[in-house]
């Protein structure tokens, strides 16, 4: 857990407790009474605090939250006091990532070394914590308030450099840390050691503090959207121009205040749920899960494709340092692709893709020896089907065929090929080299051995890999066309576009749903839409009511813009209209014309609708959806739904996801309720039909978090 050695006059406390040094009790209790055996010893002069193994410590143990043994003393926070008070001049040796705790026992110490290569940070905010144990009062004295800002507010870690540039840091050092922190600890000198202490000294730039801190404040109410952590931790910050002592009470309040949130538990939930889904099962068979399945060795992988999707794929496959070959069949697309390639991980890595490591061609055949292939064409069913025909007759029959589909049929896909049970769909989101979720789904043949080398290749290229159940949409898009769908009605009620925006971004989306259509192009849900029968290109199919489709309720104010060629921002106007090559989306008169045209003509009586009830109609809905999903099993658990949204759609994630906030915050029993209640007024809407498995729950007075516990491997 924690090691103690001497070195002549240098005492060193190792951290030994793998994989990455969390600070629990035990190592807490083990630094403590190495810390205290050292101020003793007379022979002992100064004293190094470091990690063994791949970091020095990644903070406090996360797993202890919530419970009763984050306060056995010693507490993390009566460590740091310790270290701060010693008698003897304390090195901290930093390596590997060192965050949250980590980095208030460096601000604790009398002096900080670094390895080039370790980077630190203070992740706390996103944790909705605040870096207590001295953080916010000890950082600004030592790196300035702009800085402190910067590191505490948004959580990024600071490479060495950067933090020896800031003055966290007294000196970088290359190759063995331990003998330069030896060396180092033997050279100071005890009588310094007043001087050394960061809570001695005053905040510097002190005068400019208004300023710094009231531009911090305007930026961060714009970005965290509802999150308490950062603004609170500002709160923190400020109170360091205070005497130290009466800073330290001001945080240890604002720490209570945060540590006691709903939104910490949320949180923490979020950062457990994305490790939980890795350990996937299917609902319906127990057996096939992360534990029986070995997951095939992929070296190289085709991507066949090479449009916006193709492009980001292979980016991410090739930044993982796997072989691809990038199949288009038009020439000039393909060379575009390369090029956009090239410059992506210029940009990234200061270097092009190893010639070998990217393989461009026109020709399918090349694809033969690759292990896996990925296919991102067109969003069309039967292009897909005669792909997935002609891939089977060029690859080599054990290579898995992966489709990048957002909601297409897996089985009809995989009916296609001789080999079902190799063919799976991997939904990636765009941009696919940014956005960390990979949505893989399995048909019904898919093999276990399929499964599991999607999800390893997902995490191979630093992607969340959700395992889900095929139907349309998959999990992500089924849920979330309700949203869209709920959002047009409250247009036809009365509200106007940017309401309904306003009141999702109040709630804590980046973008509200028009916002959102307008960004990803109203044609690409047009086309689904007239695949499915539900519009045509020139308005409601033949003896269809214009407002009842398919047995549901219906808007057909999306399809009227189409019709119109406002497909959104490419083309200047949508929901909202845009100046040429601007972003900014302005309320558009004619829309509102278009709207209340609609309005008049359907019988719809306008009304003022509340925030809270666009956000429920809005939310409400796509929750009662994740719980029909879970009913049918296509998700492994709620966690999963969750990730797929935090990562997916980003839904604000202090809120935990969608599951998670109907369980946690509205309460099923709520929930039940306010879905009845929007049923009672909208009947022809199916989807306000309480899910049974929602319905069981709030009988039983159980939650989510229950269920989800007792059917989790
Ligand atoms: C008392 C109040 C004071 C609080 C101060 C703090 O220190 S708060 C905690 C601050 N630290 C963090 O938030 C660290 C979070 N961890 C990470 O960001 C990453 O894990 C990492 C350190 C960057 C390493 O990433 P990597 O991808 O290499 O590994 P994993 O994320 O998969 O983690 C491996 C397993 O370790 C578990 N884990 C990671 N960090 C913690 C932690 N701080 N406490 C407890 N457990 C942690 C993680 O859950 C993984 O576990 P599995 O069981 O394998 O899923």
């Amino acid at each position: 857990m924690a090691e103690c050695a001497t070195y002549g006059t240098v005492a060193v406390l190792q951290i030994n407790n793998p994989p990455l040094n969390v600070l629990g009790h035990d190592v807490r209790s083990q630094l403590m009474s190495g810390l205290q055996q050292a101020l003793q010893d007379k022979a002992v002069c100064s004293i190094v605090i470091m990690g063994k193994g791949q970091t020095f410590t990644a903070g406090a143990d996360v797993k202890e939250f919530g419970t009763e043994k984050v306060f056995w003393e010693p507490t993390l926070h009566s460590l740091v006091e310790a270290v701060s008070a010693s008698t003897k001049p304390v090195v901290t040796a930093i390596h590997g990532t060192t965050l949250g705790g980590g980095v208030a026992l460096a601000l604790a110490s009398h002096y900080r070394l670094a390895d080039s290569s370790a980077k630190m940070g203070l992740p706390e905010v996103q944790l909705g914590i605040l870096p207590t144990c001295g953080v916010t009062q000890r950082l600004p004295r030592l790196v300035g308030l702009q800085t402190a800002v910067r590191m505490v507010t948004s959580g990024q870690t600071q490479s060495a450099q950067q933090a020896l540039t800031a003055g966290l840091l007294d000196k970088v050092v290359t190759d063995d840390l331990l003998k330069k922190a030896v060396g180092f600890a033997r050279s100071v000198d005890v009588r310094g050691l007043e001087a050394r202490r960061v809570s001695s000294w005053t905040v510097p730039g002190a005068d400019r503090a208004e300023d710094v801190l009231d531009a911090a404040r305007k930026t961060l109410v714009r970005r965290s959207r509802g999150a308490i952590a950062p603004l609170t931790a500002l709160q923190a910050i400020q109170a360091s121009l205070l005497p130290f002592e009466t800073g330290m009470k001001r945080e240890a309040e604002l720490g209570r205040y945060l540590w006691t949130s709903w939104q910490a538990a949320a949180l923490r939930y979020a950062f457990f749920a994305e490790r939980t889904v890795k350990r996937w099962h299917i609902p319906r068979n127990k057996n096939v899960n992360y534990r029986t399945a070995e997951p095939m060795d992929i070296k190289s992988v085709g991507v066949l494709g090479a449009g916006t999707m193709g492009v980001g794929i292979t980016i991410s496959l090739l930044q993982a340092g796997l072989k691809v070959v990038l199949t288009e069949v038009n020439k000039a697309q393909l060379d575009k692709a390369v090029s956009l390639i090239q410059r992506s991980l210029e940009g990234k890595s200061g270097g092009k893709p190893q010639p070998m490591q990217l393989r461009a061609t026109t020709d399918y055949s090349q694809l033969r020896e690759v292990d896996l292939v990925i296919e991102a064409v067109f969003e069309d069913l039967a292009l897909k089907k005669k792909v997935f025909q002609q891939l089977d007759a060029v690859t080599n029959p054990r290579t898995i065929l992966a489709t990048n589909t957002s909601g297409l049929d897996i089985d009809q896909i995989a009916a296609a090929t001789q080999r079902p049970d190799k063919v799976i769909g991997t939904h990636f989101f765009s941009p696919a080299h940014v956005m960390r979720l990979l949505e893989n789904i399995y048909g019904r043949h898919t093999s276990v051995e399929t499964i599991a080398t999607a999800m390893q290749l997902g995490a191979t290229i630093g992607k969340v890999g959700v395992l889900v159940g095929n139907c349309p949409g998959f999990v992500g898009n089924r849920m979330k066309g309700l949203n869209f769908t709920e959002a047009m009605f409250l247009l036809e009620e009365g509200a106007e576009p940017q309401d309904v925006d306003k009141a999702l971004e109040e709630f804590g989306f980046a973008m509200g749903p028009f916002r959102v259509s307008d960004l990803a192009g109203g044609d690409v849900h047009w086309r689904r839409r007239i695949q499915a029968g539900l519009t045509t290109e020139h308005g409601p199919p033949p003896y269809t009511p214009v407002l009842y489709r398919q047995g549901n309720r219906y808007s057909p104010l999306a399809d009227m813009l189409c019709m119109q060629g406002r497909f959104g921002q490419k083309t200047g106007a949508g929901w909202y209209r845009y100046k040429s090559g601007s972003r900014t989306a302005l309320p558009d008169a004619e829309v509102h014309r278009l709207i209340h045209k609609h309005r008049q003509d359907h019988g719809f009586q306008r009304r003022n609708i509340s925030s809270q009830e666009i956000v429920e109609r809005c939310l409400f809905p796509l929750i009662n959806e994740g719980f029909r999903i879970l009913e049918e099993g296509l998700a492994t658990g709620p966690q999963d739904i969750d990730v797929i949204f935090l990562l997916g759609f980003g839904w604000p994630r202090h809120t935990g996801g969608p599951m998670y906030y109907a369980d946690k915050v509205v309460g099923l029993g709520n929930l039940l309720q306010s879905l009845e209640k929007y049923r009672a007024y909208h009947p022809r809407s199916a989807h306000w039909v309480p899910s049974s498995l929602l319905r069981k729950m709030a009988a039983q007075g159980t939650s989510l978090s229950i269920w989800a516990a007792g059917s989790r491997l």
